[in-house]
């Protein structure tokens, strides 16, 4: 079921075994395509820009936050097999078709900083199974651990546009052939290289973040002068769609940690749109990804809009926190959540 180089999307959804739901999947995509076209157009479609409201999380809207997320639901709603749909924009879920058998959690627009400075930004989209098809969907079917995902991926809006996807067997990467508005495998079976001389993390928290965080990034600032005894680069692009495509690509740590600058939240971004379809690739490209106590996809959600901290990437790196944070003076209960 892996694609080959040259197969356009829907040729490789063909393929797919019964149990992934390529029909929902092939609307994400044809949604995201309608996003390109936003995204591209910018000023001269009057999309750039606040949209002077704020969503659930208190965060202001762009107007492409917006027409993103109307895209997907749009596109989406009317698959009779998703049974419902839980955006970063919407407090509540939507409810799809009756007896839809799966969900779609999505962030339609991340990284929004970005889009005023014309900076790569993206889709980020997570597939679970419904547990009971045939009763009132209520937030709880959400809750589901990251291991229940039956797809997950993202587009990236950037130099090209291009589709990253696992269905659980290996990432796959499809790039936009635009005039043709169709995806086309470019790259199959994408791996993270175990280690790695780049990290990705807001350095300006710095001051706010747990010892075991600080620890490890201080190591790598050491570079060849100190116990790793080799130089780091760094890089924050504000878009995590952004950074864990570059992980994919050249490999790479990308955290974004529980801070003190509000010590009540377990993390900035979102467990079940952002943390754990982002997961589920990474691990499917061999790399790992922890809250730092915790394996992110074992983590039992509590809530839609639920936050949590993130450190995902190269193997050795990730197995390196994770023993930073079970040796800490101090184990964060809030981190750890
Ligand atoms: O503004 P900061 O602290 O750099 O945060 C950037 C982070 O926020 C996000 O943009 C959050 O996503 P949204 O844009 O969907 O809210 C991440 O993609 C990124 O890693
Ligand atoms: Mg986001
Ligand atoms: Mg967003």
């Amino acid at each position: 079921m892996q694609p080959s180089i040259g197969d356009s999307f829907g040729a490789f959804l063909a393929k797919v075994p019964a149990h992934v739901p390529s029909a929902i999947l092939a609307r994400v995509a044809a949604a995201c395509v309608e996003i390109n076209d936003l995204v591209q157009a910018g000023a001269l479609a009057d999309v750039i820009g606040s949209a002077q409201t704020d969503n659930v999380q208190g965060e202001v809207q762009q107007k492409l936050d917006i027409l993103s997320n109307d895209a997907i639901l749009n596109t989406c709603r009317g698959e009779p097999s998703l049974g419902g749909l839980c955006s970063e924009e919407h407090e509540t879920f939507y409810v799809g078709a009756p007896g839809g058998k799966y969900l779609l959690l999505f962030d339609p627009l991340d990284g929004s900083s970005n889009i005023d400075v014309n900076v790569s930004i993206g889709t980020i989209f997570s597939i679970l199974e419904r547990p009971c098809p045939a009763s009132a969907l209520t937030t709880a079917d959400f809750l589901q651990p990251g291991t229940a995902q039956v797809a997950a991926g993202y587009v990236i809006y950037g130099p090209q546009t291009i589709l990253v996807l696992s269905v659980g067997d290996g990432v796959h990467m499809f790039t936009l052939d635009v005039r043709a508005k169709s995806f086309v495998c470019t790259r199959r079976n994408v791996k993270i290289v175990p280690d790695t001389q780049e990290f990705a993390i807001n350095m300006s928290n710095m001051r706010h973040w747990d010892a075991p965080v600080r620890r490890y990034v201080d190591e790598c600032l050491l570079g060849s002068a100190g116990i790793r005894q080799k130089d780091f680069n760094m890089r924050w692009i504000a878009s995590m769609v952004t950074e864990v495509h570059r992980l994919l690509t050249r490999g790479g740590v990308f955290m974004y940690p529980w801070d003190a600058r509000h010590p009540e939240k377990p993390g900035r971004l979102r467990l079940l749109y952002e943390a754990n379809p982002m997961s589920f690739l990474i691990e499917a490209a061999g790399g790992r990804s922890i809250n730092g106590y915790n394996r992110m996809l074992e983590i039992r959600p509590t809530a839609l809009h639920e936050r949590v901290s993130v450190m995902l990437g190269a193997k050795n790196e990730i197995e390196r926190l994770s023993a930073y944070h079970a040796t800490a003076a101090k184990p964060n209960p809030l981190a750890r959540m």
